[in-house]
């Protein structure tokens, strides 16, 4: 996931001694679950607009406007998806 540290300069977990103890854990997670995102599903936009990338107010970076996204399952995840449906 690159740079660890370059990654913390907006204090995603917090900071002393309250700051988050999942940050070892979610550092290593989030990018397995982000590139999983990328690899199992085509993603498209709802609309024509473009993606609004502004900031909102708070400390957490929370978008100004929510992602709203369509997604579906690539070709390759097609075998993994009809033997989901049929355990179900
Ligand atoms: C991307 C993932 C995560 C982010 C961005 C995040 C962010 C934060 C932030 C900002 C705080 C508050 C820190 C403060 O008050 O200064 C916090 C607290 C906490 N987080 Fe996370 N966290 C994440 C994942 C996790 C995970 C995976 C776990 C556990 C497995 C976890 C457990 C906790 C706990 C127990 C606290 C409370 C700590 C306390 O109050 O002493 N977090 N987290």
């Amino acid at each position: 996931m690159g740079n660890v540290n370059e990654g913390c300069r907006f204090i995603p977990f917090g900071m002393g001694r309250r700051q988050c103890p999942g940050s070892g854990l979610a550092n290593r997670v989030v990018g397995m679950a982000l590139a999983s995102l990328i690899q199992c599903f085509e993603w498209e936009r709802v609309g024509e607009e473009l993606v609004g990338l502004s900031e909102g107010k708070g400390l957490t970076m929370p978008k100004d406007d929510p992602l709203e996204a369509m997604c579906k399952p690539r070709q390759i995840m097609s075998h993994f998806v009809q033997t989901t449906i049929d355990v179900q």
